[in-house]
């Protein structure tokens, strides 16, 4: 069927008209917008970045490049980070770093501090995620099976080996899964079973509650802050495994504690728990 060749101008722009009305009448349609453009705009950023890393290979300096041109997404979403305690970070030597984990948003507040030679640990299914997967395979990205608890033990062995051989750090993301709900879940040994094989210090990050600006339960996505903070090292020399269960429990529950504090409702509350009879309400 041929068109008369304004129509193509005028099915434009009533298409522009109907996303701009959904934009602001519908707070549900803007989520879903942001959050498809988030994805979006990864995906097309990891698109520049392949040949550009590809020139290295796999290596970890490739992280700087990934960082690079992600730092700006806050600006586009009128996120503000505010970090606090980068001072903590120890210089030189090796560490793993443990931090909470709330939503795919957690990449705006890991960049921001993310240090140099550090590389995270993910789910092996992000390395099917098109281009953003192949990025990150050549930023030295390392891929564990959790399907496979003994696999997944084995790659962080390793990757105990690496710490000092390479003289790289390991992000770990101790709850293992994303959480909306306002806490953290507990915590999953591995990055303290590769602090203390490797007997180096564990560096706990907190995220604040994305709770005034972001809640995928609630379908809403607005501008917002978020604070990020550093806590002090916590040391493994002269640990073993036997000592990983306590210091589990004691860096969760430093992070917890100060989560609470930074986070907009002074509890940490998720989204749903502002609400009676919200999902996460029991949960504190
Ligand atoms: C410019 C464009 C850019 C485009 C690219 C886009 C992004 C940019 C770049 C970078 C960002 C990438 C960031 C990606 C983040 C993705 C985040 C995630 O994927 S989170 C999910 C994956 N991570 C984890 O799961 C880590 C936490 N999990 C663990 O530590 C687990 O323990 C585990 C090692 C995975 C195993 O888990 P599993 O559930 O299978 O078992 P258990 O935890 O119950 O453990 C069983 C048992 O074993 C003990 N254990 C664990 N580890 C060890 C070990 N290393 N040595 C010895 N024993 C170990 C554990 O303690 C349990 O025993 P027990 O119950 O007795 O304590
Ligand atoms: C710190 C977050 C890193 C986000 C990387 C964003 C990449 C976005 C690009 C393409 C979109 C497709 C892939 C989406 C992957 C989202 C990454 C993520 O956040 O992984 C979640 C993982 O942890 C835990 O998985 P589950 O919560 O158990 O399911």
């Amino acid at each position: 069927m041929e068109l008369w060749p304004g129509a193509w101008t005028a099915l434009l722009l009533l298409v522009l008209l109907l996303l701009s009305t959904l934009w602001f009448c519908s707070p549900c349609a803007k989520y879903f917008f942001k959050m498809a453009f988030y994805n979006g705009w990864i995906l097309f950023l990891a698109i520049l970045a392949i040949p550009v890393c590809a020139v290295r290979g796999r290596n970890v300096e490739n992280m700087k490049i990934l960082r690079l041109l992600l730092l700006h997404i806050k600006y586009l979403y009128g996120i503000r980070v505010e970090v606090r305690g980068a001072q903590h970070f120890p210089p030189t030597q090796p560490y793993v770093v443990v931090s909470n984990h709330q939503s795919s948003l957690d990449l705006l507040g890991m960049m921001e501090v993310l240090p140099d030679r550090c590389v995270p640990i993910a789910k092996r299914e992000l390395l099917w995620a098109g281009s953003a997967g192949l990025a990150c395979w050549l930023a030295g990205v390392i891929f564990i099976d959790r399907k496979r608890t003994g696999d997944a033990i084995s790659v962080m062995s390793e990757v105990a080996q690496t710490l000092l051989t390479q003289d790289v750090r390991v992000w770990v993301f101790p709850e293992g899964t994303r959480n909306h709900n306002g806490s953290m879940l507990p915590f999953k040994r591995g990055a303290f079973h590769l602090a203390v094989q490797a007997q180096v210090p564990i560096v706990p990050i907190v995220m604040s509650s994305y709770q005034d600006f972001y809640c995928k339960k609630e379908r809403r996505f607005t501008s917002g802050r978020c604070h990020v903070r550093v806590l002090p090292p916590v040391p493994t020399e002269g640990l073993r495994p036997d000592d990983v269960p306590a210091l589990a429990d004691r860096v969760r529950h430093s992070m917890l504690t100060i989560f609470r504090e930074i986070s907009t409702d002074g509890l940490g509350g998720g989204d749903c728990l502002k609400r009676p009879g919200g999902a996460g309400e029991a949960r504190l």
